[in-house]
């Protein structure tokens, strides 16, 4: 399917391009302010405060420059993004791979989903079922009804889950020992700690979400592979 068509697709659900969902806003927590003895915090959970708080900055900042690229570049290194997936999976047959439906900016694969399954591979979609719980992958085709899902993301309408070979996780961040910054729901950790040593996770972004650190925490899952429109890393199993 050419991409216009999916853009059709879209369209006729009425979801659009980089569509931004509304954002669901919790009230500021405080905890920060009182002394950590008091407010019976460890030191740790005092640095875990400052972490996010970085965090949450930084993801504003990779987020808007992200969002500022120029169409032409940015559909250039989607090419390039995409081809480099091709060559690292390899043989797509058999396969399950989940991708995601772009949001904010994030890198549009979707005219990879429709070269995994005519190579034979099958996509899934992640979904999140409930806050803070782990991710469901459901299996969609190009062509496959969506809905719209938690922050108005689309999801496939008919729930098939399953468990993916290879997870594709959109950053918006990563760090030079594989680490990901996500939108700090924490939902790939989660779902990723629960899944067998099966999967392999590849980690995709622009070349400018490559950052020092994300400094990572103990929840933080470090990816196999960090594809970018530049680069393709590796990462070895151990800190
Ligand atoms: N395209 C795409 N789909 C995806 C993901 C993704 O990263 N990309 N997800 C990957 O997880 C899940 C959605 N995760 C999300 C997590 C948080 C927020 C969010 O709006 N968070 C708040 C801030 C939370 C905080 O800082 O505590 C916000 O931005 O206002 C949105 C989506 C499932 N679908
Ligand atoms: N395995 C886990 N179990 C319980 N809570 C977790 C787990 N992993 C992450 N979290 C919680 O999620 C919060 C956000 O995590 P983090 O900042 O790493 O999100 P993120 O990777 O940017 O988000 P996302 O994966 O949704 O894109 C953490 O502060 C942590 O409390």
């Amino acid at each position: 399917m050419a991409l216009s068509e999916i853009e059709k697709e879209a369209t006729s659900m009425d979801i659009e391009d980089d569509d931004i969902p509304p954002a669901f806003a919790s009230p500021p927590c405080l905890m920060h302010e009182l002394d950590p003895a008091y407010a019976g915090l460890s030191s740790d959970r005092t640095n875990n405060v400052d972490v996010r708080r970085w965090r949450k900055s930084e993801r504003a900042r990779l987020i808007a420059e992200r969002l500022a690229m120029a169409p032409d570049h940015r559909a250039m290194c989607e090419a390039q993004i995409v081809n480099r997936i091709l060559a690292e999976i390899g043989d797509m047959r058999g396969l399950v791979v989940s991708l995601y439906w772009p949001f904010r900016g994030e890198p549009d694969l979707r005219p990879l989903m429709r070269q995994i399954s005519d190579q034979g591979g099958e996509c899934a979609l992640p979904v999140v079922v409930q806050k803070e719980q782990p991710l469901e992958f459901h299996l969609w085709r190009p062509g496959d009804k969506l809905t719209r899902g938690i922050w108005n993301i689309p999801v496939p309408a008919t729930p098939h889950s399953c468990t993916p070979d290879i997870v594709i996780a959109p950053v918006v961040g990563f760090d030079a020992s594989g680490y990901r910054l996500g939108y700090g729901g924490g939902y790939y950790d989660r779902t990723l700690a629960g899944m067998t040593a099966k999967r392999r996770v590849m980690g995709v972004g622009f070349a400018q979400a490559r950052i020092r650190t994300i400094y990572p925490q103990n929840h933080d899952v470090r990816m196999d592979v960090v594809v970018t429109d530049s680069t393709t890393d590796g990462y070895s199993a151990t800190r």
